[in-house]
């Protein structure tokens, strides 16, 4: 879908303590990829606990354009019947992926190297994100592109009758380009070749494995070397998406800063590529417990019990986590409005181009609020006010972003006064569950603007 309907305006306010269990929803990440693989693959994939959120709702849709068979079965089990490696037809229509960046660059690599021509668009915040670091490196492949200077939606992939395979050294930390390179590498005879120098999450490799393509990973002086056998026949896969890491964010910060809360969020993947928010909560003294640590689907899981923490104190937040951590940076700069001291978040330049400039929307609702934000290109710092400091009172923008969207409403439960959004529609492309499960931990939340 394009936009996002009519604005939705919130507020949330400071309430009694918050407490219980927080059921959130299942990965983003890796509900798109179950849902890509699926297609990919020759018979029926099952998947139970897919995010049911408008970005992989849209994935979803783009995969039925393609021809394959996506069937929603309700409570979040979903059966995809794939048309093979290689075998997407030619939509008929434009493949709208909303607002999502990861659906958009997955399925254009995946499509890619298929000889069809699609065209793809997305709403105002995707038609404005950067999409030369996926075309550039998929031209390499014998693909043509076709649409607006500078490198941004809408546009029209056509795929080579005889595409060749690539090496490529990926020049941003960037999974979805990571991604986009080995998916198109699956239509194409021989090796594709990807290196990244900073490792970002690696779902795409993990899940490669798990449908039986051939695919290796070696840590080298040149840093992580991924390397892909073309045409594989992919198996159909049963997949339980854990829960996502990034959902979780919410309710732990949300518990951190409320006063007297104690929430426990059950069945969190800890996988070390996407855990790098909850190391840093640690590290500014969060009183945040990883319970039951187990293995599922080969991923380290826990349930995480996070309550109020009155003496967390800012950081320098370690340059090198940046990548593992990426779209929680909003919420901590929220905690780190609740700790005492400066939290200094540096080689963080991605947020620049997710769908809003995360370091500028912050920057100006965290100062809106009365809290001093410093920043230039690839930093910014936030100087906490410690737990009974923050002031409040004041509407943020949330720019079409729902992480920017959710950070405010949780740096309003513990402000002295409330603090609201122009608008909290975006939340339902990740979290469509994020009101009613603020409001059943205690949260005071309202559809409308103070
Ligand atoms: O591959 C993925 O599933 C994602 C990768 C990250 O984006 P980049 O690859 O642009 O860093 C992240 O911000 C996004 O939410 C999901
Ligand atoms: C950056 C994000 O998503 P995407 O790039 O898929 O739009 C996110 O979910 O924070």
């Amino acid at each position: 879908m394009s936009g996002h309907g009519t604005p939705i305006p919130m507020t949330s306010r400071r309430a009694g303590p918050l407490s219980g269990v927080a059921e959130v929803p299942g990965d983003k990440s890796i509900s798109h990829r179950s849902l890509i693989l699926g297609a990919m693959a020759i018979g029926e994939t099952h998947i139970s606990g897919l995010l049911e959120g408008e970005d992989v709702l849209d994935t979803a849709k783009a995969m039925r354009a393609f021809g394959a068979e996506v069937t929603d079965h309700g409570n979040g089990e979903w059966t995809v019947v794939g048309v093979g490696v290689g075998g997407f037809a030619e939509p008929d229509q434009v493949i709208d992926c909303g607002n999502s960046g990861t659906g958009v660059r997955l399925i254009m690599g995946a499509a890619a190297t298929q000889p069809i021509s699609v065209t793809y668009t997305g709403d105002a915040s995707l038609n404005k994100r950067p999409m030369a670091r996926v075309t550039d490196p998929l031209a390499l492949f014998g693909t043509t592109t076709l649409g607006r200077s500078g490198g941004r939606l809408p546009m029209t992939l056509k795929g080579s009758s005889d595409p060749v395979p690539v090496r490529y050294e990926v020049p941003v930390p960037s999974a979805q380009v990571k991604s986009a390179v080995l998916l198109a590498g699956l239509n194409v005879p021989g090796k594709t070749v990807v290196i990244e120098k900073e490792a970002t999450r690696d779902h795409s490799e993990r899940m490669l494995a798990g449908f039986g393509a051939e695919i290796t990973v070696e840590d080298t002086e040149e840093g992580r070397v991924i390397t892909l056998t073309g045409q594989p026949e992919l198996k159909p896969q049963v997949i339980a998406v854990p829960r996502d890491p990034s959902s979780a964010a919410f309710p732990v910060c949300a518990a951190l800063v409320t006063p007297g809360s104690d929430v426990l969020v059950p069945g969190i993947g800890l996988n070390p590529t996407r855990a790098g928010l909850f190391a840093t909560l640690r590290d500014m003294g969060a009183d945040l417990t990883y319970e039951n640590e187990r293995e599922e689907g080969g991923e380290p899981v826990a349930d995480l019990r996070a309550k109020f923490s009155p003496n967390m104190q800012g950081i320098e937040v370690p340059p090198e986590r940046a990548a593992s951590m990426i779209d929680e940076y909003p919420i901590l700069s929220v905690v780190a409005s609740y700790a005492k001291g400066t939290t200094m978040m540096a080689g963080v330049k991605e947020l620049r181009v997710k769908e809003s400039d995360r370091i500028d929307a912050m920057a100006r609702g965290l100062r809106a609020n009365g809290i001093t934000v410093d920043e230039g290109d690839d930093w910014w710092s936030v100087e906490g006010l410690g737990p009974d400091g923050v002031p409040g009172g004041a509407t943020c923008e949330s720019f079409l972003d729902h992480r920017i969207a959710m950070s405010f409403l949780i740096l309003g439960m513990g402000a002295q006064k409330p603090v609201s959004i122009d608008d909290g529609s975006p939340i339902a492309t990740s979290f469509p569950i994020f009101e009613r499960l603020m409001a059943d931990l205690g949260a005071q939340l309202i559809r409308a603007n103070i």
